[in-house]
């Protein structure tokens, strides 16, 4: 049986893209499976002058358009609208009532969920004005803060960032967004190292010679270039996402499994990433940008609608991290993403050392491979060494192979339905905390200050690669190659 959770979720940016494609066909689901029933209130906010009836409607076509399903009145009697412009402290006092009104209706305990679904500018002004105007119950169990991305643009916008927060809220309040945490294929990396006594025992550097992460993608900059030329894949898909699923690698196990261990854990591993020296940058870590596709039907970046003709801009990055911890310590990571390349995947494949090969009639052995397949579909795959079937004793490799049916997919949540409802049950395991972020943050603004000080020849990829040559260098020069190859 699920557990009813009794509630109120603030929506800020309640019109927005984000809510309508992602944030209201959650709660949805959440209230079919039963998380929501009675004790439940949802109140939206922007400028936008609109009825509570007309919030409503905006919701169910909101469902209808993304689920395909009619959402009913004894859901929707839930939601309720305040106009209210986020920069303007008396427009607080209006919310603050609504928020009252909703705790009687419903019974909500005075737990209070703040949802920042906002450009980025606002976090902290909304943060500090939470607070300053009274929105914060004082007496229900919690008010927990969920904030979107991006967490600052480098060290210093996010350690700003985190301190005006902190004014409001203390860091098990805070439930930073990063939805590849909130994957399926990423929570099972857990289930994969700790629960399986032969990885648990092997997870460490007498026995992986790599461990290698993808996050590429098909998709070029589209219409994102005012954003994405001032990130880059380096900040948009490396200081988060990809750190955040090697933090989930590197760890040691956890204590326990509470989001209090989990987030030491990972923690310690990232202490001991290295910060790469300029010199170390330029050894350890690659730039690309895309040009045309091989046909010439496709842009390069640089022809691509805003972008500026001499952008520097990085669609492509791949490195190799080192971590200094007794677990790790010479086994690279080698970490990559990228747009435009030959296809949409996630994955992480963990390369281990070579066997003894005792028989001498076989061909060197192939290393074990375990790949963990997060998109396009989950996937785990385990590429091991066996007898070729054959009158001679030679060795061939076989891959074993578990794919999500289905079925199985039919009952995974997304991982927006799951952020919302592990923040409503006070379950910060699978979100960034402050310790993680800076360190990411350190760590990639140590690249692009490099970077920004050297000036490279693009474009250097072909759109439909699977990224500039030099990625492939980087590997071979320590032996390796990568696994996935398009
Ligand atoms: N869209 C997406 O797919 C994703 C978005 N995100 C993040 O989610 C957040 C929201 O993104 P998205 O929904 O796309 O943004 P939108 O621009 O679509 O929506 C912004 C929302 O903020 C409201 N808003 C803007 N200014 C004010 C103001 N002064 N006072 C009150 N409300 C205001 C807008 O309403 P109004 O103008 O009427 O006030 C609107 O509801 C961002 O942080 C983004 O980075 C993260 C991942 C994916
Ligand atoms: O955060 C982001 O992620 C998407 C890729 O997400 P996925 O779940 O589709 O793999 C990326 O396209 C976008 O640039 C970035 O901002």
């Amino acid at each position: 049986m699920p557990k009813e959770i009794t509630t109120l979720v603030t929506f800020f940016g309640a019109t927005g893209d984000l809510a309508k494609r992602k944030l209201y066909p959650s709660v949805y689901n959440l209230y079919k499976k039963g998380f929501l029933k009675d004790h439940f209130g949802i109140i939206g906010t922007s400028r936008a002058d609109l009825t509570t009836q007309e919030f409503q409607d905006f919701v169910r076509d909101s469902i209808k358009e993304f689920m395909k399903e009619d959402a009913p009145i004894d859901f929707l009697r839930h939601f309720d609208y305040q106009k209210a412009d986020i920069t303007k402290a008396d427009d607080y006092a209006k919310l603050k009532a609504l928020i009252e009104k909703l705790d009687t209706e419903f019974a909500l305990k005075g737990n209070r969920i703040f949802y920042m679904s906002v450009a980025p500018r606002f976090f902290g002004t909304v943060a500090k004005s939470l607070k300053s105007e009274g929105l914060l119950s004082e007496n229900g169990e919690f008010n927990r803060l969920m904030i979107e991305k991006p967490f600052g643009t480098d060290y210093a916008t996010a350690e700003q960032l985190n301190n005006e927060l902190s004014h409001a809220f203390n860091e098990n309040q805070i439930y930073r967004i990063d939805h590849y945490l909130g994957k399926e294929m990423v929570q099972n990396i857990a289930a994969l190292r700790f629960g399986n006594p032969l990885l648990a025992k092997a997870w460490n550097r007498e026995y992986i010679d790599n461990i290698q992460v993808t996050l590429s993608e098909t998709l070029g900059v589209e219409d994102r270039a005012g954003y994405y030329d001032t990130a880059g894949a380096l900040r948009d898909m490396i200081q988060n996402h990809t750190m955040q699923i090697v933090g989930w690698l590197a760890m040691d196990e956890p204590a326990s499994w509470t989001d209090q261990d989990i987030r030491a854990a990972k923690n310690a591993a990232f202490n001991s990433l290295k910060i790469y020296t300029p010199d170390e940058v330029a050894e350890n870590f690659v730039r690309g940008q895309y040009g045309p596709d091989a046909a010439n039907t496709q842009n390069g970046y640089l022809n691509e609608k805003d972008v500026p003709a001499d952008s520097q801009n990085n669609t492509y990055v791949a490195g190799k991290l080192a971590f200094a911890s007794d677990r790790w310590k010479d086994v690279p990571f080698y970490i990559r993403t990228g747009k435009r390349l030959a296809a949409k995947t996630t994955r992480i494949d963990i390369v281990f050392k070579q066997g003894f090969n005792l028989f001498t009639n076989a061909a060197p052995l192939e290393k074990n491979v375990l790949s963990i397949i997060v998109d396009p579909e989950g996937r785990i795959e385990y590429t091991m060494v066996a007898k070729d079937t054959t009158a001679e004793f030679k060795t061939r490799p076989i891959t074993l192979n578990w794919t999500v049916s289905a079925e199985d997919k039919a009952q995974t949540p997304e991982p927006y339905e799951r952020m919302i409802h592990d923040t409503m049950d006070g379950n910060g395991s699978n979100f960034a905390d402050w310790n993680g972020v800076a360190v990411a943050w350190k760590f990639v603004d140590a690249i692009q200050s490099a970077w920004d000080a050297t000036q490279q020849e693009f474009p250097n990829y072909v759109s439909g690669s699977m990224g500039p040559k030099a990625a492939d260098e980087l590997l071979a020069r320590d032996g390796h190659r990568w696994i996935y190859e398009g």
